[in-house]
């Protein structure tokens, strides 16, 4: 598929998707249309589902029944779904052996991409540990590098659980300047937060996830 055919695929169709865990049912018969370049707010109660939605669309978890396709590709063709999508997850997959610097030189190795990592380090306000190893830096810290991570990468899509957890005001500043700048460069977004306020302002599409599946709206 060429890139001008697949800039006019949606980003995200669910279809009927329905997804055990363990005893739960989590979601249930869900349907999602998401188009390419939107920015979407994913809200709902504690365990309503929504890192499990997330995960589900970035191929980590597979659904029990349904459909789901990320510009085109099947939700099954994890390789694939892989090479588009940025999942920025409760565990925030860094390395705790490696400094920021290297986890981020680590990263972009890793998607065979180019980038400037001190700029991403000091705009994160990390230069002053870009080389202490991760396990020693606050939760915050450690929050703000993986959001560096998320802007270095400039995958199509980015699906964030919790972006403004852990961060103090400043840190939430930074969290939805990076979102921004990641849908400036063509990103689309979609975000589980449980401040709608905060993350409204970058990603106005508000969707509810309630009783496995999504409605339109707060
Ligand atoms: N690995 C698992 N095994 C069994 N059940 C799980 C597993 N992970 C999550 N669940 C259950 O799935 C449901 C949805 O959890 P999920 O973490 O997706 O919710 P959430 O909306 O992200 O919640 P929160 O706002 O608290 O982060 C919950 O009932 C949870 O207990």
């Amino acid at each position: 598929m060429s890139q001008e055919e697949q800039a006019t695929l949606p980003a995200v169709q669910l279809r009927g998707i329905w997804l055990r865990l363990g005893r739960d049912t989590v979601l249930r018969g869900l349907d999602l249309d998401v188009q390419a370049g939107e920015a979407v707010t994913l809200l709902g109660r504690n365990g309503a589902g929504k890192s499990t939605l997330l995960r589900l669309l970035a191929s980590a978890l597979s659904s029990t029944r349904g459909e789901g396709r990320i510009f085109g590709y099947d939700l099954n063709d994890r390789r694939a779904v892989r090479d588009h999508i940025h999942l920025l997850g409760h565990d925030l997959g860094l390395y705790p052996d490696l400094t920021p610097r290297e986890n981020l030189a680590f990263a972009l190795k890793m998607h065979a991409q180019t980038g400037d990592i001190d700029m991403a380090l000091e705009r994160a306000d990390l230069t002053r540990a870009a080389d202490r190893r991760v396990r020693f830096l606050s939760a915050g810290m450690k929050k703000r590098l993986a959001l560096a991570r998320m802007g270095l990468l400039s995958r199509p899509l980015v699906l964030v659980d919790e972006p403004f957890a852990n961060l103090d005001a400043e840190g939430r500043e930074l969290a939805i300047a990076l979102l921004w700048q990641a849908q400036a460069a063509g990103s689309t977004l979609i975000v589980a937060a449980h401040e709608p306020e905060l993350s409204l302002r970058v990603a106005p599409r508000a969707l509810v996830l309630d009783n496995g599946q999504l409605q339109e709206g707060r």
